[in-house]
């Protein structure tokens, strides 16, 4: 019997704007208006009425705070400290932004060049670096400034020399992730010169971690303008900067704090809202700190706390999901990949999960055990069942308890699903282990055995080999024995055959299928492959833009499809002659993928 929902359009996400997300962010918001209103002023200073910053007035020395015609009082030699303030930070700002440009563009095209040209260059270029990262960078910049000479100009210079390395080494490490992709191969094969490459493939995606570096470095190298003037280095009498300020008040600590607390003030006030701002930046730039996705998942997928469950498990199933609708956060807006799936599947048999890219197979095949990452995912309405208990509702521990021991996962590429550096037979004891007390060498034995039962020839052998040293198939099928480890009742196989050649593929699936019938498990096999499908399942159901859109006995469902869908995804099923019919039904995949939760 087959069951048929019409799909409905899903609403396109409303786009939110970098801006939004960086104003979402309370802290980059302080920092945002903080360093508006000291631009503001900044940039005012000349038309405001003040006196000259420079102009003594003996009489009138360390005047307090408030005092009548000067608001910030006066220094030393009786200069107005509220002018000399506001054209002093005009002088530091100015001075570390400078130093900031410099240092991000050299540094930057030092480490795209080494990232680029790799081998030798390379080496010289990162071993010059190294030196100069060698000395304590305040000492490297005293001896800068010592050979050139004190002022403000030379402070400049000196702090864009000491941070340098930093953006350098940052922009290499980024370039030599991109300088092998198949995009930058590309772009060569098209006959594109290596300055254009650097410049159009390379080049734009540094540009952000050269962004976010400089956001986050901008605030340092005004404190240590600041520094350098400090110790007289830098701006030289009568020129008032931050750091000369502090440093002529320091005489004063006692008799007059608010000469040198003042400018502290304001270092403070500006160095942390360029932090909090250049932190706001970062997230909004980088995509993964976006969704959340470079945030540490809780353990669990996240479930709403008013979540509606609207039925109760199938009869005589091991594992049924009702109206299950997954999400991801983005921004304050939750974009839907599942919307209310139903399915089950009882022991001993195999439901096929069936759809194109993307349309939710894996988010809810990852919901079934709360492994979806939260952040960024939700599971906002709904229940999973084994047998009448909603894993949803469990308890952290035992929900975790489960997974491997009621539920076992068996994941598309074996070679990132096993650790590289253990040999394959130990990772299945180690599953064993998670779930059974028994001995170690019993332990050993057991996984032996079911190395033996998924088929890997000479298991005693083979058990100590590490993943690398296996074929595509053997891998997985060490995937599918660590799956088996505990006897679990439900099997969630998430196209485990994709990345195996068609013999292979075959012979897996023929495992997958006797292991299943002769344990009486319960397996929900996901895949996009009609193909697949027709070979290993009892029942399908398919999937499309989060829903399930027709289910049935599989015979049936091939025999007789219903939804549009499904004949589409039946007809892109090649078979030898078909020729431009099979083309035909590919592209008739194409209009719906419109739809998608972008
Ligand atoms: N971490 C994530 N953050 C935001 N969206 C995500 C995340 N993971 C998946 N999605 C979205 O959820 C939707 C469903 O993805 P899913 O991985 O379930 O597709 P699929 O059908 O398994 O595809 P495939 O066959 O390619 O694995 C997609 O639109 C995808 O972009």
């Amino acid at each position: 019997m087959s069951a048929l929902a019409e799909t409905s359009a899903p609403k396109a996400p409303r786009r939110i704007t970098s801006w939004r997300l960086l104003l979402n962010n309370r802290l980059a918001t302080a920092g945002l208006v903080l360093l508006g209103l000291v631009a503001l002023m900044i940039v005012l200073v000349p038309i405001l009425p003040l006196p000259d910053p420079d102009a003594t007035a003996p009489a009138d020395r360390l005047k307090p705070l408030l005092t009548a015609g000067h608001l910030l009082g006066t220094d030393q030699l009786g200069r107005d400290i509220l002018s000399r303030l506001l054209w002093g930070t005009r002088v530091s700002v100015a001075v570390g932004f400078a130093a900031t440009l410099i240092a991000a563009f050299v540094g930057s095209a030092i480490g795209i060049m080494a990232g680029y040209a790799g081998g030798r260059t390379d080496n010289a270029m990162m071993r010059g670096i190294d030196m100069l990262m060698a000395f304590p960078y305040i000492l490297l910049a005293l001896a800068i400034v010592a050979a050139l000479g004190p002022g403000l100009m030379n402070a400049l210079y000196a702090i864009a020399v000491v941070n340098i390395p930093f953006f350098a080494r940052n922009v290499r490490g980024v370039t030599l992730g991109y300088v092998h992709r198949e995009f930058v191969d590309a772009a060569r094969l098209s006959g594109k010169g290596n300055l254009s490459i650097v410049l159009t493939e390379i080049l734009p995606n540094v540009l952000p971690v050269i962004v976010i570096t400089m956001s986050t470095t901008a605030g340092w190298m005004i404190l240590e303008t600041a520094g350098l003037s400090f110790l007289g280095l830098g701006a030289q009498p009568p020129q008032a900067d931050l750091g000369s300020m502090l440093g002529e008040g320091r005489a004063q600590l006692f008799t007059a704090p608010h000469v040198s607390i003042v400018p502290g003030v304001m270092i403070f006030l500006i160095v942390i809202s360029l932090n909090l701002l250049g932190d706001g930046i970062r997230d909004v730039l980088d995509p993964r700190l976006r969704s959340g996705a470079l945030a540490r998942p809780g353990p669990v997928t996240e479930v709403a706390s008013g979540r509606a469950v609207p039925a109760n498990a199938a009869a005589g199933a091991a594992l049924s999901i009702v109206g299950l609708e997954t999400g991801f956060r983005r921004g304050s807006e939750i974009v839907p990949a599942v919307r209310g799936v139903s399915l089950h599947v009882k022991p001993g048999e195999c439901l096929g999960l069936i759809g194109e890219s993307g349309s939710g197979k894996s988010v809810t095949a990852l919901s079934i055990m709360g492994l979806v990452a939260s952040p960024p995912g939700l599971i906002r309405n709904g229940a999973v069942y084994l047998g009448n208990e909603d894993v949803l509702a469990m308890p952290e521990t035992r929900l975790i308890a489960n997974r491997g021991s009621r539920v076992a996962y068996v994941f598309q590429d074996p070679l990132t699903t096993l650790h590289p550096m253990y040999p394959v037979g130990r990772q299945v004891e180690e599953a064993i282990a998670a779930h059974q007390s028994i001995s170690a060498a019993a332990c050993r034995e057991r996984a032996v055995g079911l190395l033996n039962k998924v088929g890997i020839p000479e298991a005693r052998e083979r058990a100590k080999h590490y993943p690398h040293q296996l074929s595509g198939g053997q891998r997985q099928r060490v995937g599918i024995a660590m799956a088996l480890a505990n006897d679990p009742e439900v099997i969630i196989a998430d196209e485990p055959t994709t990345a195996l050649d068609v013999t292979v593929q075959a012979r897996i699936l023929e495992l997958l299928r006797d292991l299943q019938r002769e344990r009486g498990m319960a397996l929900l096999f996901i895949t996009h492959d009609f193909g697949v499908v027709s070979e290993i399942c009892d029942r399908v159901a398919v999937m499309k833009d989060g829903e399930i859109v027709e289910t049935g006995e599989t015979r049936e469902v091939l025999a007789n499809p219903q939804h549009a869908y499904t004949k589409r995804l039946i007809a892109c099923v090649p078979e030898l002659g078909m020729g431009e019919h099979f083309l035909k039904g590919v592209a008739g995949l194409f209009p719906g993928r419109k739809e998608q939760p972008s």
